[in-house]
């Protein structure tokens, strides 16, 4: 019977079938960060359980570290630390490797673990963080799970669930010049909605997918779970085998061959049935930006926020949406001044998108009185960037210039932008307060936000002069 890659690296990884209503999965790499799992970690301890392969098991800084230069254990947020010491201890005790602050492969858990290949096509892999869907771009079954859930997956190196329905998402066409994987993710999610994907595991297949680098893919599967699918996948081809040769944990010598051969094996059969399937045209994609507090509430570049009816601009949601971002139905987006630029997170921190902010912000000045910050996705990233003399693009230009981790993408840290400011970002959240207490957030590309940087106003980054 034909079958989808996501049949075929389930049914690959089933130990058991109906056990307790659903199957018995072998989990090949589980990542943990500090944020939760230290919780894990803790909460087997003392349950006197212990790590059933610890080599297979990876933990990283990265949620609630300080990104100011000079960082140490401490943070603006108070309890920080415990969380960065649990988690540290936890994973000494339970002999796991981890990426320390100080680690050269330290980094946000979705930038970091493609990089050093510890997620590799066909594979399982499960992590305590929504946007575990994000790895899914190389090919991997890699899925988010609670803290529960981590602990039984440490324990026993499996977990229990329900085989999720499929549904494959077709882009076809090619992406015009200057619109990036992010616009991709934000439009589809603008077209079909925040519960399109629901529970499912969405394989993104078609021309524009296949034409887009691993980074790129990255950044389109990162946004699945926005569409509250249970996981997203591609299916790896010659560039995903090029990025991974020669990286840290990917196999080496004759297991590479074979590994090889068998990634080249691994793809959905031509009359697989998936049980649901959407299609989309990428050349309808324009930069993208989000007016509201969902990430489906985006327009193209050049949009107005919605009228009333459009874009949940009429229900409660909208309502609340439209008074939480200050904003009234009918005005344009591009233009609408800001206070602050970020560049960074698991979406839109990597070394692609760096380079292609600081190409746009090369020899201009952020606008008075923006503050911008760039926050590389691992020190690796950071290291190549200053390789490249980026890092002194984004500190001329205006940016601060920071140590790799989530920052200000998510509040944990304690870091924050000032209430109500309005905050072009590279993110993939724009929930209120995502940012910070009252921080407005309007989600885009890396470019977006360099060239709204640059204008002081949110600007189309193919018009920067
Ligand atoms: C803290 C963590 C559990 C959370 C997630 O699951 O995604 C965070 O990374 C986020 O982006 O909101
Ligand atoms: S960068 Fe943001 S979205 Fe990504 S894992 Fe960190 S907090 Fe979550």
């Amino acid at each position: 019977m034909s079958r989808t890659i996501f049949d075929k690296i389930w049914d690959s990884h089933r130990i058991a079938s109906n056990a307790g209503g659903g199957d018995l999965i072998l989990i090949d790499r589980i990542l943990l960060h500090e944020r939760t799992g230290g919780v894990a970690l803790k909460s087997l301890a003392e349950r006197g359980r212990r790590v059933l392969a610890p080599d297979q098991a990876f933990a990283v800084m990265d949620h609630i570290v300080d990104t100011r230069p000079g960082r140490t254990d401490r943070t603006l947020m108070p309890t920080g630390t415990d969380f960065i010491r649990a988690t540290r201890e936890g994973a000494r005790a339970a002999g796991l490797r981890l990426f320390d602050l100080d680690d050269p492969a330290q980094g946000i858990v979705h930038v970091m673990s493609p990089e050093l290949g510890l997620v590799l096509p066909g594979a399982t892999l499960v992590c305590p963080d929504s946007h575990t869907c994000s790895q899914g771009a190389l090919g991997a079954l890699a899925w988010g799970i609670g803290s529960t859930e981590a602990e039984h997956a440490l324990a026993t190196s499996t977990l229990r669930l329900r085989r999720p329905p499929t549904m494959r998402v077709t882009v076809d066409g090619a992406l015009a010049p200057g619109v990036t994987a992010k616009d991709l993710a934000l439009a589809l999610v603008g077209r079909f909605g925040v519960g399109s994907g629901k529970g499912h595991v969405v394989e993104y297949a078609g021309s524009a997918v296949r034409a887009l680098d691993v980074e790129s893919r990255l950044t389109l599967c990162n946004m699945a779970t926005e569409s509250a699918a249970f996981t997203a996948i591609i299916a790896p081809d010659e560039a995903v085998i090029d990025y991974l040769k020669g990286r840290r944990f990917a196999p080496s010598g004759e297991a590479w061959d074979r590994a090889v051969e068998s990634w080249r094996a691994l793809a959905s059969d031509d009359d697989a049935v998936f049980d649901r399937e959407l299609a989309f045209d990428a050349r309808e994609v324009a930069p993208m930006v989000s007016w509201g507090t969902s990430p489906q509430q985006v327009v193209p570049i050049d949009g107005a926020v919605p009228e009333p009816g459009v874009g949940q601009g009429s229900d409660e949601n909208g309502q609340r949406a439209l008074a939480y971002m200050g904003l009234t139905p009918g005005t344009p987006l591009a233009d609408l001044p800001i206070d602050a630029a970020f560049i960074g997170s698991c979406t839109n921190s990597r070394i692609g998108d760096l380079r292609r902010a600081a190409a746009l912000l090369d020899g201009r000045k952020v606008a008075a009185g923006i503050k911008a910050i760039c926050v590389p996705g691992s020190t690796q990233v950071k290291q190549q960037a200053e390789a490249e003399g980026l890092d002194k693009i984004f500190l001329s230009a205006g940016f601060e210039w920071r140590e790799s981790g989530c920052s200000m993408c998510f509040y944990a840290g304690g870091e924050s932008f000032a209430p109500q400011a309005r905050v072009i970002s590279s993110t993939n959240r724009n929930f209120e307060s995502r940012q910070g207490p009252g921080t407005r957030t309007h989600l885009a590309s890396p470019e977006t936000v360099a060239a709204s940087a640059i204008a002081g106003r949110i600007a189309d980054p193919r018009k920067v002069a």
